[in-house]
């Protein structure tokens, strides 16, 4: 379905993404890790058609996305890390006016909006502003955006970001019965004992190139560790995060009066 072959993409002669090549099916739920910077973010952009690459291609059902962005579009469902809602519209509104840009029909976004809405808990909130809503709220917004156009590829970076347990188990139990009803998704995320629990096969990239691309399971008795976080720790060489806080906790005992 997506298929992400050799990206790269500098800025100012820096590449931040070297080489970046996965494939993401129908019906699976990918996990896509790095340490910050190591260019997911990038990557995402130039998947979902916000960057060119340098370099490099995204086809979906093999057909370069840049071939036809307004149909690519129209099958893409995106929640971003940094929401950039128009606040001063309400709920309702804002999917209303999502709905437009996707060429939905009218009668049909309202619908949709409206069940979508109470379904997440939002109902008497749906004709408030934006402005007024809390993160958990603005999130399952966000949400709702990328699922009303019903789209085959879903993209969700750090989903559960805000959001609270009860929203939190109703997002993972709807990965799971999009994932059966045959849609891609690509999830990133750093909270990785989540992505443990729902992805059905794991990137992990750091600076630039892909470092590993297997099931969690996989992984953890290839490298013979307990869990996806040490195999995280040891692909990208993480810090000892231990003497750090020790280090830390000494500078901030530095007497400065
Ligand atoms: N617009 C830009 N201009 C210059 N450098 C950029 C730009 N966007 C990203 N970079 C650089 O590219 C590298 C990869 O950044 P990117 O945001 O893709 O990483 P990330 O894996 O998403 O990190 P995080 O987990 O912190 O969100 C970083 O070194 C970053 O500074």
């Amino acid at each position: 379905m997506l298929q992400v072959q050799h990206l790269y993409r500098s800025f100012r002669g820096i590449p931040a993404v070297e080489d970046v090549s996965f494939q993401v099916d129908s019906g699976e739920i990918i996990g896509f890790l790095g340490p910050n910077g190591a260019g997911k973010s990038t990557t995402v952009k130039m998947i979902t058609g916000m960057l060119r690459p340098n370099d490099g291609h995204v086809f979906f059902d093999h057909r370069d996305i840049h071939d036809d962005m307004v149909a690519f579009r129209k099958i893409l469902g995106y929640v971003p890390e940094e929401a950039h809602l128009y606040s001063y519209l309400s709920g309702l509104e804002y999917l209303q006016l999502v709905g437009r840009l996707r060429g939905m029909r009218e009668a049909v976004i309202e619908e949709k909006a409206v069940s979508l809405l109470g379904l997440l808990n939002l109902d008497s909130w749906q004709h408030t502003p934006i402005s007024s809503y809390s993160k958990g709220m603005r999130q399952r917004v966000l949400i709702a955006a990328a699922l009303i156009h019903d789209p085959q590829l879903l993209i969700f970076d750090e989903p559960l970001s805000g959001l609270d347990v009860v929203s939190s188990r109703l997002f993972k139990d709807l990965l799971e019965i999009l994932a059966a009803q045959g849609k891609a998704v690509l999830y990133i995320s750093h909270v990785l004992e989540t992505v443990e629990q729902v992805c059905d096969r794991v990137i992990v990239i750091a600076k630039g190139k892909v470092l590993a691309d297997a099931k969690p399971a996989e992984l953890t008795q290839l490298m013979s560790l307990p869990n996806l976080e040490s195999v995280f720790a040891q692909l990208v060489q993480q810090q000892d995060t231990r003497t750090t806080a020790q280090e830390i906790v000494e500078v901030m005992k530095i007497r400065h009066a």
